[in-house]
């Protein structure tokens, strides 16, 4: 019996699926049991003369041409976004046809309705290519990782903003041209915005949540910054200071709940963070049993994210031959709690505008003071005359101070806040 796979959608990611299938033919068949076919792909009507010109492959516009065709057992969403993913997902479940997606915008806002459908119409709904592309931080989490107890995950997700950050640092590149170069990569979403602006790694922390810590934040509850204003006297001070900036998400669990976050982060140079470069992903995990460990792998790109779609395929399909009921990704559920902003502690390096003359220095220490924050380090980073950059390094802090303090900063008409950013280490 042949298992037969349909594909929605056909760009980037797409078209890397039937070079594996065919490059890993013998490994796949012998993997699964039976050879696995393409047996039709979803296209808007728009690019199906232009497919059908450069590819041997059964093209279709509708997607009942696949939910209501019952030889095909699998359905592989790489279309992206929200609408019509998720009510072609639906179809697809509700038809009893195994799902496998690689679109973390939609699991991170609709997951748990589409995985209550899964188990409804007992099916599978597997998304290992949804976080840090091709790397198999799910499965392991959900399988490797089931037997420890984690208490912090910190992650380079986005490949996108690693890579733009990457050239502009280590090679001068401007941030147009980072970015356009990693979209003609096949790295960034549709819309950069996600990638930039720190919501795809917001995506990502909430699928991490529910694997590594069986809690289902949402992704409001995840606050985000995005790279776009790292100043380029923010990447000199953290390289004169032995740190790199890297857009990392975090998840921590404390003794009140847990904490998520997506933000520009001063990573210690000696860090295994610290040398994770251009497209790379890594996800560091803390946890009572192992101790620390970290996975490492390309977070985007064509063959890297095909490559996690397809062992999806291929775990479907070995449950498939063996008649191994449908169950979820994931199992690990706990009642969903927050951590209280009090209990949320890291150092932090603030850099802000101030007036050129005596006594500010002194004005600043005051407000930090007031709010019982102590400094580690204070430079004076340049002057225009008028002006001076003023960079200070925390003492660890919590979320809570952090909130308090920016708001007396900001309430100070001559000081500017330029950036506030959490540094890693004790
Ligand atoms: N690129 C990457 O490195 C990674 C991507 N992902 C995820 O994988 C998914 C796919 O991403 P990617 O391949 O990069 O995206 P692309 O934009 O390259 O591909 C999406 C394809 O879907 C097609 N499409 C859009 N709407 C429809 C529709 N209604 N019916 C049928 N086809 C449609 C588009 O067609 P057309 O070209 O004709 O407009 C396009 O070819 C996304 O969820 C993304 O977040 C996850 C990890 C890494
Ligand atoms: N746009 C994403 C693709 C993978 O999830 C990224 O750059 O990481
Ligand atoms: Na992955």
């Amino acid at each position: 019996m042949t298992l037969n796979i349909a594909l929605l959608g056909f760009g980037t990611v797409a078209q890397g699926v039937p070079f594996l299938l065919n490059e890993n033919k013998e490994k796949i068949e012998q993997a699964v049991g039976t050879n696995v076919e393409i047996s039709k792909i979803l296209v808007l009507e728009s690019s199906k003369e232009r497919l059908e010109k450069q590819f041997d492959h059964n093209f279709v516009t509708r997607i009942e041409d696949i939910v209501d065709d019952s030889e095909i057992d699998i359905v592989i969403e790489l279309i992206g976004r929200i609408e019509p993913a998720k009510t072609y997902i639906t179809k697809a479940l509700k038809s009893g046809k195994h799902v496998v997606t690689a679109n973390k915008d939609l699991l991170a806002t609709h997951g748990q309705e589409l995985i209550s459908i899964a188990e409804t119409n007992d099916v599978s709904l597997y998304y290992e290519a949804a976080v840090a592309g091709g790397i198999p931080i799910l499965r392991t989490l959900a399988n490797s990782l089931n037997s420890d107890k984690i208490t912090k995950v910190l992650g380079i997700v986005n490949g996108t903003s690693n890579f733009m950050m990457t050239k502009m640092v280590d090679e001068g590149w401007s941030y147009e041209e980072a970015l356009k170069t990693a979209q003609e990569l096949g790295f960034a979403e549709s819309d950069p915005t996600n990638d930039v602006d720190g919501i795809d790694a917001a995506y990502k922390m909430v699928i991490l949540s529910q694997f590594a810590f069986g809690m289902n934040i949402e992704v409001d509850q995840v606050s985000k910054t995005g790279i776009r204003n790292i100043s380029p006297e923010d990447v000199e001070m953290a390289a004169k200071l032995g740190y790199v900036i890297k857009l990392v998400g975090s998840i921590e669990e404390v003794e009140s709940g847990l904490f998520a976050q997506v933000s520009p982060v001063f990573i210690p140079k000696g860090h295994a963070l610290a040398s994770v470069n251009n497209e790379m992903n890594a996800v560091y995990v803390e946890s009572i049993g192992i101790g620390e460990s970290m996975y490492y792998g390309p977070g985007a790109g064509q063959r890297p994210t095909a490559t996690s779609v397809v062992a999806d395929i291929i775990n479907i399909g070995k449950e498939i031959q063996a008649e191994i009921p449908a169950h979820p990704f994931n199992q690990f559920k706990r009642e969903t709690v927050l951590a209280n902003p009090d209990d949320i502690k890291s150092k932090y390096y603030f850099a802000l505008e101030v007036p050129d003359k005596n006594g500010q220095i002194l004005k600043l220490s005051e407000i930090y003071n007031d709010t019982e924050i102590s400094f580690a380090q204070v430079f004076q980073q340049g002057s225009n005359g008028s002006t001076a950059r003023v960079v200070i390094i925390t003492h660890e802090m919590t979320q809570k101070q952090l909130h308090e303090v920016t708001e007396k900063i900001e309430s100070v008409p001559e000081f500017k806040l330029l950036n506030s950013f959490k540094v890693l280490g004790a």
